[in-house]
């Protein structure tokens, strides 16, 4: 099957800031990732602040071109930002922010915003119907449709921020972060609505985020970066049950699995040392200086991500991912071709 997007040996970098006497900093914030996603496929992406997942998300729906490295939509290149062939592709391939009430018009009622994507194309009254259905489908009344933006809550906001995402029957859609800015307790709504709709209508998602128990939720596969690479990927259930790259056993650890009593609080593994910094990224493994299982290999050789088990794969050298890994804090990528 054709994969529904294949992202090859990505690589974006920016430069930073640098004031008047210094020279700007190259931040290298993806740092050659590459990974495919199957039509209807669920992958959670995760990572601290920093690690790219945003910069990758934005990559994979051409927001912004690579610096190097290919993204594949559908079997095709895709097209640069903002051409008319990016604007008709951006129909089938949508995304959901952060922050929904920075997404939507706070002078529009949310009907309006949600029916606009097909207003462009069809009769006005058709549209308003199906924003009305849609929004029905994510849980609003035909009292809340009317509403503006700001008469709604957070979780209301992000619910029409979907609706308006699906109204043009997209194939894949990129969730960076999605309910991060809401409520404990609204949070597992909206993250089970994403799951229903997902499975509904056989969506592929993207679903990035900083906490491992919300990407669990919805995730077939995932993917742990470190500042900038993917360090460990494989199927979400496969990966959470027995993580193998330390930092991915150390972001488990730190994400209680619920029912777990005190043993398995008892087991978690605190990192010492600085967090990453992608613009001061270390030499050899970009994890050595808080791996507690670092060996005098990883401060030169960079690991590079290799198959562990069928389906899963890791940068490590304790797990077989020495190879001809190159060192990353200066040059060139060390990572292989899609799996
Ligand atoms: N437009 C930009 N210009 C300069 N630097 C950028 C830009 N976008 C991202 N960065 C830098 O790239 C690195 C990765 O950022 P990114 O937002 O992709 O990480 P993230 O994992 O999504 O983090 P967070 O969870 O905090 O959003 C960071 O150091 C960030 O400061």
């Amino acid at each position: 099957m054709t994969p529904l997007l294949t992202l090859e040996d990505i690589h974006r970098v920016y430069a930073s800031r640098g004031g008047m006497w210094r020279r700007p900093d190259m931040v290298r914030a993806v740092a050659g990732v590459s990974l495919s996603l199957a039509p209807g496929e669920t992958l959670g992406i995760v990572g601290e602040s920093g690690s790219g997942k945003s910069t990758l998300g934005r990559v994979a729906l051409g927001f912004e071109p690579p610096d190097r490295g290919r993204v594949q939509f559908a079997g095709a290149p895709m097209p640069a930002p903002r051409t008319p062939a990016w604007r008709a592709l951006r129909r089938r391939a949508q995304m959901i922010y952060q922050d929904p009430l920075g997404a939507l018009d706070r002078r529009l009622p949310v009907l309006d915003q949600v029916a606009e994507p097909l207003v462009i194309h069809g009769p006005a009254a058709e549209a308003a119907e199906r924003a009305r259905a849609m929004l029905a489908q994510v849980g609003l009344s035909p009292e809340q449709a009317l509403r503006y933006p700001h008469e709604l809550s957070g979780g209301q906001r992000q619910r029409v921020v979907i609706a308006r995402a699906l109204m043009t029957k997209p194939d894949l859609l990129v969730c960076d972060e999605p309910v991060s800015a809401l409520d404990v307790s609204i949070q597992a709504q909206v993250v089970n609505l994403l799951a229903d709709l997902q499975a509904a209508r056989n969506l592929a998602m993207v679903f990035i985020s900083h906490d491992l128990r919300v990407v669990r939720q919805v995730s077939q596969r995932v993917a742990i970066m470190y500042l900038g690479q993917i360090v460990e990927d494989g199927p979400a259930a496969e990966l959470m049950a027995d993580p193998q790259h330390p930092y991915a056993r150390a972001l488990v650890s730190a994400a209680p699995v619920p029912g777990a009593g005190a043993t398995r609080r008892a087991q978690r593994i605190v990192l010492k040392g600085e967090p990453p910094n992608p613009a001061a990224r270390p030499s050899g493994c970009a994890f050595h200086p808080r791996c507690p299982l670092v060996m005098e290999r990883c401060r030169s050789d960079a690991p590079v991500l290799a198959a562990i088990t069928p389906g899963r794969r890791a940068a490590c050298h304790l797990l077989g991912g020495g190879g001809a890994g190159r060192d990353m804090s200066h040059g060139a990528p060390a990572g292989r071709k899609a799996a």
